[in-house]
C-alpha cells in the first residue's frame, strides 16, 4: 500500500473554505433562532434585550472550554461581537462611555464588548452617561471603576426605582494583560428580572471611615467598591455577595453612623483565567 500524499495548500485551502462558509452558515442559522427568540422576549416594546447573567455564562463557558492556537482574546472578542450585534438586532442601543479618564482605553472596551456596528458615544463624566440612558429607551453606559475621588460620588445618581442599574462588570473573563481589560461598570435602566445578582452593590452614606468597617465588610463577603468625600460624611459604593442578606450588610456598616443605604445594581461573580491561553 502507498502512503496517502502529504496534504497539498491547494487542499488545505479547500479545509479553510468549507470551515469559513460553515461558520458563516451557523451565524446565519443563529440569526434565525434570535429571530425567533424576538417574539417570545418581545424586547421590542421593553426596550432592552440584555441579559447579562446569560451573557457572563456564555463567555465563561467559552474561556474554560478553549485551547489550542488562537488567542483567547479573539475568542472572546469575536463572540463578544456576535452577543453585541445580536443584542442590538433585537432592540437597537448605543453605548454613551465616560471619557473624562482618557478616550482610548473606554474606545477600546466599548469595541471589544460591543462591537463596531452599536454607536459608541462620548461624554465629560459619569453623570452625563447615567443622564443619557436613563433619557434612552435601552442604551448601555460605561465607565472606569477606578476613578479619582474629582469624580464625585457619581453612584449616587444610580439611587431610585427608575435611575439606571449597574448590570455587568467588564470584561468578562478576567485575566492580566487583556486587551480591553480596563475595569468598567456597566449601567442600563432596570431590568428587573433579567439582572443577575450573584454580586449586589450598594450605596452607602456613613460619617467616618475606619479599618473595623473594612474587617466588618469583608466578614460579609463584602468590600468597598468606590469612595468620596460628601461633605463631612463619606460616600460608599460597597460591593457584596447576592448570597449576603441586605440587612446584614446595612448591619455593618451602622458602626461607622450610617446614614443612607440603597441597591444601585447587581452583576455576574467575576471570573478570572490566568493567561490568554
Ligand atoms: O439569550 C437571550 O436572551 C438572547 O437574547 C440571546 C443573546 C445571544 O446572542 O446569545 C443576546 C442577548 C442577551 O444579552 C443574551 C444572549
Amino acid at each position: 500500500m502507498t502512503e496517502a500524499a502529504p496534504t497539498s495548500l491547494a487542499d488545505l485551502r479547500g479545509e479553510i473554505d468549507r470551515i469559513d462558509s460553515a461558520m458563516h452558515a451557523l451565524l446565519m442559522e443563529r440569526s434565525q433562532v434570535i429571530e425567533t427568540l424576538i417574539s417570545i422576549k418581545k424586547t421590542q416594546a421593553s426596550g432592552s434585550a440584555f441579559r447579562p447573567g446569560r451573557e457572563a455564562d456564555i463567555m465563561k463557558r467559552l474561556a474554560l472550554s478553549h485551547k489550542g492556537l488562537l488567542p483567547l482574546d479573539t475568542v472572546e472578542s469575536v463572540w463578544r461581537i456576535i452577543i453585541a450585534t445580536f443584542t442590538y438586532v433585537q432592540a437597537n442601543y448605543s453605548v454613551h462611555a465616560d471619557i473624562s479618564g482618557g478616550d482610548a482605553a473606554m474606545r477600546d472596551s466599548a469595541r471589544f464588548h460591543f462591537g463596531f456596528t452599536v454607536p459608541f458615544i462620548t461624554h465629560e463624566d459619569a453623570r452625563s452617561v447615567i443622564r443619557a440612558v436613563a433619557e434612552s429607551a435601552g442604551d448601555l453606559g460605561i465607565f472606569r471603576m477606578d476613578q479619582g475621588a474629582s469624580a464625585g460620588i457619581w453612584w449616587s445618581d444610580l439611587i431610585g426605582a427608575d435611575a439606571p442599574k449597574i448590570i455587568a462588570r467588564l470584561p468578562f473573563v478576567e485575566r492580566p494583560n487583556h486587551p480591553a481589560g480596563t475595569p468598567v461598570y456597566c449601567i442600563a435602566k432596570p431590568l428587573a428580572d433579567a439582572a443577575v445578582r450573584e454580586i449586589v452593590l450598594y450605596a452607602a452614606r456613613v460619617e467616618r471611615w475606619s479599618e473595623s468597617l473594612r474587617h466588618g465588610l469583608a466578614e460579609h463577603l463584602a468590600e468597598v467598591s468606590a469612595s468620596a468625600a460628601d461633605g463631612s460624611h463619606l460616600s460608599l459604593l460597597v460591593a457584596a455577595s447576592g448570597e449576603v442578606d441586605q440587612a446584614a450588610i446595612r448591619q455593618a456598616l451602622v458602626p461607622a453612623g450610617l446614614s443612607d443605604f440603597a441597591e444601585i445594581g447587581s452583576h455576574a461573580a467575576r471570573f478570572s483565567v490566568k493567561s490568554a491561553r
